[in-house]
């Protein structure tokens, strides 16, 4: 949450020549709901579930970059849908989102009491599965989501499968 995976997809589409989407602004658009609605109104849960919806069906298009939102890793049924894909795990320090994140109202998980301590938890929840992407980036202090963009498409080709030459 709040690493830069809608503002970097949408970069990296555009560099690549391919379609976007964000599973967060499909959910939207669909339900005519914001995401904090969604979690007020009808819970996790039922997020969860659209959530899985949506990518169930975005999954199935070639060409195309897909940033979902962090939560995506929590549903076993969604890794069979990731890995129609090459999966990139976005992470940068808590510090760094917490900063990024402190005006912004649109994390429902984020009202808490205790923002900081939430986001350091669910990453550490979470880190297990992180974990099984293909490509692992870490943010560096002062990288432009350009910059990102430009080195996620650099290390692409480093968890391809190599050709086997004959
Ligand atoms: N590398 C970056 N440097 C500075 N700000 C960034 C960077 N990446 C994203 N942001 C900003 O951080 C906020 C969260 O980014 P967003 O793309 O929505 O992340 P996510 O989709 O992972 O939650 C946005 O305001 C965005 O403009
Ligand atoms: O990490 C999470 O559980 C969530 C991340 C959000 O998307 P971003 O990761 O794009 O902020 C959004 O899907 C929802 O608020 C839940
Ligand atoms: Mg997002």
């Amino acid at each position: 949450m709040g690493v830069g995976k809608t503002t970097i997809g949408r970069l990296l589409a555009k560099e690549l020549g391919y379609g976007f989407v964000d599973t967060d602004n499909v959910i939207a658009q669909a339900t005519g709901k914001s995401i904090n609605q969604l979690f007020t109104e009808e819970g996790e849960t039922a997020f969860r579930k659209l959530e899985s919806d949506v990518l169930s069906q975005v999954c199935a298009f070639t060409k195309l970059t897909i940033s979902t939102g962090g939560g995506i890793v929590l549903r076993l049924e969604n890794w069979g849908y990731l890995h129609h894909g090459l999966i990139v795990w976005l992470d940068a320090p808590v510090e760094l989102i917490y900063n990024r994140l402190a005006e912004d109202s649109t994390r429902p998980l984020l009202q808490d009491a205790d923002p900081k301590g939430k986001l350091r938890s669910l990453l550490e929840q979470r880190t297990p599965l992180y974990s099984q992407a293909d490509l692992h980036i870490i943010e560096r202090e002062g990288e432009t989501p350009e910059d990102l963009a430009k080195r996620i498409l650099e290390a692409i080709p480093s968890v391809l499968k190599t050709q086997v030459s004959h």
